[in-house]
């Protein structure tokens, strides 16, 4: 018997961002290994002219949720969607619902957050600090509260190169930034972000960072624990292999490769690619529930979830699988041929994007014109050049985690939750992990029926036929225009004709001489 899933049994508890990549990982993992908890409250907000309902209803309607169906049939009634937006007071949460989370709640997963690393300081700072204040607040008015674990990201500290599982301190009080952030106006936030990121190279770190300070600070009598994990990727084997819904980290870039967006990349080949997948994520996540809960350890204890010490995979060897998988397995009416390189430096990374980024969009919708149609690649190949500097940071640096409190739970948990809460990184196989990733993408977040591959196939032989035309006729067109302008060129033009066609009537002699 699980222990891990015995805990959770009979408990009632809250999930923020539970309609996120991993807060949908973690609530499905919960109702499969405990079909007894009591129930799940998640804080939603209306969403593109979506009620709660619909949202809750589209979650459990997804392929996600098909093997819990079977464990747990009436999952439906042991989700309670509450009306939530957490960048309002309160959460803009009802009196009753308050009351029903205050009494009832027995563990709190705080996931919620703006991943967006170029937010507006203010928003950040408001979900991603004040928010988590507010939750803290909450918290300490539960009675029956057993564990508040909050997720965070092993980027919190991306300025320092070895991080160890503590807070570290940001220079400016928590407190100070949520105050000034309510009489500041947009134009000084703006002027005065920089200074306050630091070294830091994004919004999100930053407040990440200070999210943490805030746990810290706040936790008062609360058992707290801090996840932190890397770079969130498609799951590794639960519910099964692949399984991906957003386009955040490198999802989008396998996108953008596979339908031949993506032909270069500023990024070093032997970076440590600190990828981790979403189901070790929750493992760990609900495993740091129960040991927080069950034996309380004295301070607030940090988990890192992160591959890179204990099983490394660089940004060089992920590309090249990824790439290879597209061979086998593309995905449908690509742009271009998936063939994408890194480049390491400004003007090599600069050149690619001219020829290899903006040219052939410029030139598609140059086509696009010519037929009555709107032109478009021009602008999105354009977002995707924004997309890639937001995350060249990332894949141009190696960081240390150091895993001890990671390792230490492991070493805690019984042969049997470490089977089914399995969080061990060193047991993946990347090469194995990475095809499965792509395949996922296709399949669950393309939508992409594997039926249509030999399609897709056939659509790449198309493009790879018309990139030989097109540097055939370019080719052509430059010789011919350099031939009316060179004497040289004109020179070994008639030397190139001259050699051909005397082969050829030594061929045909011979040829001749032998019948
Ligand atoms: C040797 C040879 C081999 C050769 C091989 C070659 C290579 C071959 C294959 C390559 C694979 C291997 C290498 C992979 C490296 C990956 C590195 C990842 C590092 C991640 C580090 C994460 C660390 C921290 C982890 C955390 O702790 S947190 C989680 C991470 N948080 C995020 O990942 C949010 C990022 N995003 C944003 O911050 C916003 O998105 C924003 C970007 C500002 C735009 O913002 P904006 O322009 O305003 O507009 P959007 O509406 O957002 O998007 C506008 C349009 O861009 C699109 N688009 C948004 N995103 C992405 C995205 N990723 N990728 C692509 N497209 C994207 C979206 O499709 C939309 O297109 P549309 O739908 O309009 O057509
Ligand atoms: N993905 C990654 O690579 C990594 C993620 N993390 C951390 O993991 C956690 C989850 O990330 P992930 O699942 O990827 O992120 P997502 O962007 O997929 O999910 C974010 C969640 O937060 C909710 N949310 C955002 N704003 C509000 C609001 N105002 N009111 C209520 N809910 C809100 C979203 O709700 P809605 O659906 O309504 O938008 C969504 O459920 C975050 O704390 C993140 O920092 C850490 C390391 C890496």
């Amino acid at each position: 018997m699980s222990m891990i899933a015995d805990f959770y049994g009979g408990k009632s508890i809250l999930i923020t961002g539970a309609t996120g990549f991993l807060g949908k990982v973690l609530m499905e993992k919960l109702f499969r290994t405990s079909p007894d908890l009591r129930v799940i409250y998640i804080l939603v907000r209306p969403k593109a002219g979506q009620t709660l309902q619909q949202r809750v209803f589209q979650i459990l309607n997804s392929k996600l949720f098909e093997k819990v169906k079977e464990v747990c049939p009436n999952v439906h009634e042991k989700i309670r969607a509450i009306s939530a937006d957490l960048n309002q007071n309160d959460f803009a949460i009802s009196k009753e619902d308050m009351q029903e989370l205050l009494s009832y709640t027995n563990i709190i997963f705080h996931c919620a957050a703006t991943v967006r690393f170029d937010d507006h300081l203010r928003h950040a700072v408001q979900l991603n600090v004040t928010a988590t204040q507010q939750l803290l607040l909450m918290a300490s008015q539960m009675p029956n509260l057993e564990a508040f674990i909050h997720i965070s990201t092993a980027f919190s500290n991306c300025n320092l190169k070895h991080i160890d599982e503590v807070i570290y301190p940001c220079p400016v009080e928590p407190k100070k930034i949520i105050d000034s952030m309510e009489w500041l106006d947009d134009a000084i936030i703006d002027e005065i972000t920089p200074k306050l990121i630091g070294d830091r190279p994004n919004t999100y770190t930053y407040t990440k960072a200070l999210g943490e300070m805030v746990v810290q600070q706040e936790s008062g009598k609360l058992n707290i624990a801090i996840i932190r994990p890397s770079i969130v990727g498609a799951t590794w084997q639960e519910p099964f292999p692949g399984w991906v819904d957003n386009i955040n980290g490198p999802t989008g870039l396998i996108v953008a490769a596979g339908k031949g967006f993506l032909r270069s990349i500023r990024a070093t080949p032997m970076a440590v690619a600190d990828l981790i997948p979403a189901d070790i994520v929750v493992n760990l996540t609900l495993a740091v529930g129960w040991y927080t809960a069950v034996h309380r350890p004295k301070s607030t204890l940090i988990y890192h979830c992160t591959s890179g010490n204990l099983n490394p995979c660089n940004w060089g060897k992920m590309g090249i699988q990824v790439l290879a998988t597209f061979e086998k397995i593309p995905l449908e009416r690509a742009f271009r041929r998936p063939k994408a390189e890194f480049t390491t430096n400004n003007v090599t990374t600069q050149y690619w994007n001219a020829v290899s980024h903006r040219a052939p969009a410029m030139i598609y919708d140059f086509y696009l014109r010519l037929t009555g149609r709107k032109p478009r690649m021009t602008k999105l190949m354009n977002r995707l050049l924004r997309t890639l500097s937001m995350l060249e940071y990332f894949i141009n640096r190696s960081w240390e985690w150091s895993t001890y409190n990671t390792e230490m739970l492991m070493s805690k948990l019984s042969p049997e939750d470490q089977r089914v809460f399995n969080f061990d990184v060193r047991q993946l196989n990347w090469l194995e992990y990475i095809e499965n990733y792509v395949l996922g993408v296709k399949k669950y977040l393309l939508k992409e029926d594997m039926a249509g591959i030999p399609e897709a196939k056939q659509h790449l032989r198309r493009l790879r036929n018309i990139h030989y035309l097109f540097n055939t006729a370019l080719f052509l067109i430059a010789w011919r225009l350099l031939i009316a302008r060179s004497q040289v060129a004109r020179n070994v033009w008639f030397f190139i004709v001259s050699f051909c066609y005397k082969f050829l009537s030594y061929f045909r002699a011979s040829s001749t001489l032998k019948v």
